[in-house]
């Protein structure tokens, strides 16, 4: 069932049949339907308090009050939060995918016996230097993972105590942020996956179940091209819902919903550009404020740089052409349960 699902969307020779794809921007039109009634069914946040504020607007989001999140029936525990990101939010965190993210500490895919030690110790500068098209394109469409914090080791599905670089800073607070917006408590982020997926690419039906912790929830922020992705059951042989992942969405994979099959079939073009999209003046001030440190710790982790430079768009530019012909994924895990510290060896 998974599969033949899979490779109906997946499928090259002609377009898919897009019409079962659950669009959540059709909500408010088909929310009285017979079929929508019982599929999707909005959930509200809780607000957030001064501090709190302050940090979403830091790390790039709209106010919490026009934040549309839903949760989807037939798949409990999943629940998708339509882009709650400002436009310069975004190409924060494609930007920081991009040129930082894909470094060293970090662990990539890119094989070692395939490019110079100049590409693998910073893949977006060799990128940005090389004149040569063919490979440009080449080592463009090269990169299609990285991990951060504990590294996920993909042979033996098993993290190990001794594999792991610094969870970045930003990236935990805006999980935390979220975390306070759903009443998630006690929620530490200490793995990620960053997927490159450029047009045309797709990622096979898997679970994701090497954490040792199953019942913290995991956080997918997708950014540029659309996809669409499928969520199953704990078997292969039930019958996925398709979704389409926007720029911006935040899709939560919690309870049941965590441990169930899922794909992203189609990455697709899209002719929004969310990411450079006018933004509401008070919102442009505010990104570019000096902002109060809420504590040391999270203060030190905004890189308050880029977050100036983004805004620049000669500095955008080559971030711009990048992602008009990719999809980002951050996937963001707890790896540990409460109360343990490291992996047991
Ligand atoms: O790209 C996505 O939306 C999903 C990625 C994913 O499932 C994973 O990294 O485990
Ligand atoms: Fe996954």
């Amino acid at each position: 069932m998974f599969k033949r699902t899979f490779q109906h969307y997946k499928r090259k020779s002609s377009p898919p049949d897009l019409q079962d794809v659950i669009d959540v921007d059709l909500y408010e039109t088909n929310k009285l339907s017979h079929s929508w009634h019982n599929l999707v069914k909005p959930l509200h946040l809780s607000e957030l308090n001064q501090n709190e504020g302050r940090l979403r607007q830091s790390v790039g989001l709209q106010p919490e009050n026009m934040w549309r999140c839903y949760r989807l029936l037939n798949h409990p525990g999943l629940l998708l939060i339509r882009n709650p990101f400002t436009s310069s939010g975004q190409r924060y965190w494609i930007a920081r995918s991009l040129q930082d993210y894909s470094r060293p500490p970090n662990i990539s895919n890119l094989d070692r016996t395939k490019f110079s030690p100049a590409a693998l110790s910073n893949w977006w500068r060799e990128l940005q230097d090389c004149t040569d098209a063919v490979l440009s394109n080449h080592l463009k469409i090269a990169m299609r993972w990285t991990t951060l914090g504990y590294h996920h080791n993909w042979d033996t599905k098993v993290y190990d105590e001794a594999m792991q670089s610094t969870f970045p800073g930003d990236l935990s607070s805006l999980c935390q942020l979220f975390c306070q917006a759903l009443g998630y408590s006690n929620f530490t982020p200490q793995a990620a996956i960053v997927n490159y997926y450029p047009l045309g690419t797709c990622l096979s039906g898997h679970t994701d179940h090497s954490e040792l912790n199953h019942n913290a929830p995991l956080f997918s922020y997708s950014f540029g091209q659309s996809a669409i992705f499928l969520i199953g059951g704990t078997s292969l042989n039930e019958l996925p819902t398709a979704l389409y992942l926007r720029s911006g969405d935040v899709l939560v994979m919690s309870g049941p919903s965590r441990l169930c099959y899922h794909a992203v079939p189609r990455v697709m073009k899209t002719d929004q550009q969310p990411w450079n999209a006018a933004e509401p003046k008070h919102e442009t001030v505010r990104i570019t404020d000096n902002i109060e440190p809420i504590d040391t710790k999270m203060n030190k982790s905004l890189d308050s740089p880029l977050r100036d430079n983004i805004i620049n768009e000669i500095f955008w530019h080559p971030f711009n052409h990048f992602i008009s012909g990719s999809r980002i994924n951050i996937n963001v895990r707890q790896v540990l349960p409460p109360g343990m510290h490291q992996i047991p060896s």
